[in-house]
Formats: structure tokens, C-alpha cells, sequence
């Protein structure tokens, strides 16, 4: 299977600002993608490149191995800034509708209510759905030609969190029966819920692309001990300078050590004259290590 979404130094400008910088993006078949960024960092900008509603300054994308073009979006469903319908129809109505418009079967207007889980209020009017239907109804749209890629733009924006658990259940489902997907979030705890691997994305620039897993990686061992300088300089002593670093506030030391040596670090500090009121192992949470990556600069949730 070709590569589902790959960008090469993917570049858009509007006058002096450079929405999206030199992006260089995989998405690989089968994954659920996350592309996650602050506000403004570039992400629908990026998905509207990808799905030929802008062009590109600079750069190259292919979808499914093909360059922007008339086929390209053939096998690529799409859910980008709050999908149209008609208020006064039916969700199901609406539905046969963009079917006829897509040259699409109507027979696939009930498989794709059932995959989002609308059936039973189908035969209601668009303009009484909740934001999470009219989400889920967008999804179903999106759907409609069985694509084998699909992009959604913060599919999760402004929904309950009983909305976003639906969602998230859907995507995967839809992942498991082998649609690749690439979704742009501001939020942390869905990508990490939801995606198998993410690219972070700042001020226009992809700063890591990696599994979730790795991203957390890098634990430290925190030690909390007094007088907090001669432990320190009792570490740097014992294990170097290189693995030895001050915590954000000044009060922990975090050590870049395996978590089995904490037993023998806490005898040689007790030694030392050091009392120790604090040794634990500490795994960097997705906020974390997104806050160091994008330099703080985000008002996710
Ligand atoms: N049509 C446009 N004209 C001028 N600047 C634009 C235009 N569209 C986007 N931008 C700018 O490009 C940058 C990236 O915007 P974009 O909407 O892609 O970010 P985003 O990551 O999707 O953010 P959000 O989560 O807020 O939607 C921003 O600085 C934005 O102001």
C-alpha cells in the first residue's frame, strides 16, 4: 500500500507569515495520526494544503501516492472546520443527499449511520442535533465513499466529554478495520488516548514526529534531599555533571539514571551527610514534554 500522507518541505506563506515551514510529514497505513499543536501552529492550514483547498507556496504533498490533482482525493474522506448540511433535513436525508452529490449508493447512507453510532435519531432534523451528532453526522459524510484515508480537523473541538469518548471509540473502530487516519488536536490527553503515533507541530515547523510511547520516554529519578546543594554537588560527583539537572523550581535534583540504581544513590547521599526526603521515579506526562517541545507557548486546555 502507498504511503498514506507524505509531505516534502510542504511550505505556506501569507505575506510575511509563514503559516506552515518546511514540513516534512509521514502518516503511515493503518495508524491513527495525531498532529498536534497550539493554537495557531499551523495544523488546518496543513490539513487544507493536503486536501487541495489552498495551495501550497512551496513544497510537495502526496495523498495515497498522488500529487495534487483530480483524483486525489478519491479514496480520501474528509472532515475539516464544521461540516454544511441542511437544518431543515434529516440526518439520514442530508446523507442521500451528499450521496447523490459524490455519485455514491444510497445503500451506504445505513452503514455509515451505524459506524457513528446515529441510527436511531437519523429521521431527526439536522437543526435539533447536539454538537456531538452534527459531529458524528459529519463523520458519517465523510465516510460515505469507504475512503481509505480519512483527515479530520480537531474532530473532538467543543464536544462534552462523553462526545469525545464516542468519537474517540469511533475513530478507532474505523483504524481496525484498516482506514488510516490522520487527526489535528490541541489536546493532549485525546491524542494520547486515541493515536498511535503524533507530530508536534509550532509555529509552522514539525518539532518531533514519534510514537506517543516515545515521546513519554525519558524518565528521571527525582531526589528531594537537604541541604539540596551538597546533595547536588555529591551526585555530580558520583555520576557526572551530564546526568545530574536541577528541576524547573530549584527545590528537586532529576537524574538521568535507571530506576534500579535508587537504592544505591540514596545510601551514598545518606552518607554524604544528606537527609533524603524524597526518591521516586519520574515518567514525563504528554503535557510535559509538549510544553518543553513547543517552548510553553500553547493555551491547550
Ligand atoms: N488566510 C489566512 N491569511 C493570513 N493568515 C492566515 C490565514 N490562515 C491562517 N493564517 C495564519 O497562519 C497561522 C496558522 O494558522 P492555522 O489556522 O493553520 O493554525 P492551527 O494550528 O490550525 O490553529 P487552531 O487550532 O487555532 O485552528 C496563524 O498565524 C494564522 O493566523
Amino acid at each position: 500500500m502507498s504511503t498514506p500522507v507524505e509531505t516534502t518541505a510542504l511550505t505556506k506563506r501569507y505575506g510575511p507569515i509563514a503559516a506552515v515551514r518546511d514540513l516534512n510529514l509521514t502518516v503511515r497505513p493503518g495508524e491513527v495520526y495525531g498532529f498536534l499543536g497550539p493554537n495557531g501552529a499551523g495544523k488546518t492550514t496543513t490539513l487544507r494544503m493536503l486536501l487541495g483547498l489552498i495551495k501550497p507556496t512551496s513544497g510537495r504533498l502526496r495523498l495515497l501516492g498522488l500529487a495534487p490533482g483530480p483524483r486525489h482525493l478519491d479514496r480520501v474522506g474528509a472532515l475539516i472546520e464544521g461540516p454544511s448540511f441542511y437544518p431543515y433535513l434529516s440526518g439520514r436525508d442530508n446523507l442521500r443527499v451528499l450521496a447523490d452529490h459524490a455519485g455514491v449508493s444510497r445503500s451506504r447512507v445505513p452503514t455509515v449511520l451505524a459506524t457513528v453510532d446515529l441510527t436511531a435519531r437519523a429521521g431527526d432534523r439536522y437543526s435539533v442535533y447536539s454538537l456531538g451528532m452534527k459531529q458524528r453526522l459529519g463523520l458519517a459524510g465523510a465516510l460515505l465513499k469507504e475512503p481509505e484515508l480519512l483527515i479530520l480537523d480537531e474532530p473532538t473541538n467543543g464536544l462534552d466529554p462523553a462526545g469525545m469518548a464516542d468519537m474517540r471509540v469511533t475513530i478507532r473502530k474505523l483504524a481496525a478495520d484498516g482506514c488510516t487516519v490522520l487527526l489535528s488536536s490541541h489536546l493532549l490527553a485525546e491524542v494520547e488516548q486515541t493515536c498511535d503515533r503524533v507530530g508536534v507541530i509550532n509555529e509552522g515547523r514539525l518539532v518531533t514526529e514519534s510514537s506517543v510511547a516515545e515521546l513519554r520516554s525519558g524518565g528521571t529519578l527525582r531526589v528531594r534531599a537537604e541541604p539540596v546543594e551538597r546533595a547536588r554537588s555529591h551526585l555530580v560527583s558520583q555520576l557526572g555533571a551530564g546526568q545530574v539537572r536541577a528541576d524547573g523550581a530549584g527545590s528537586a535534583i532529576d537524574l538521568r539514571v535507571d530506576s534500579a540504581r535508587a537504592a544505591e544513590i540514596n545510601h551514598g547521599l545518606v552518607d554524604a551527610g544528606v537527609s533524603v526526603s524524597e526518591l521516586r521515579w519520574h515518567e514525563p506526562d504528554l503535557e510535559e514534554t509538549f510544553l518543553k517541545l513547543t517552548g510553553g507557548g500553547t493555551d491547550a486546555d
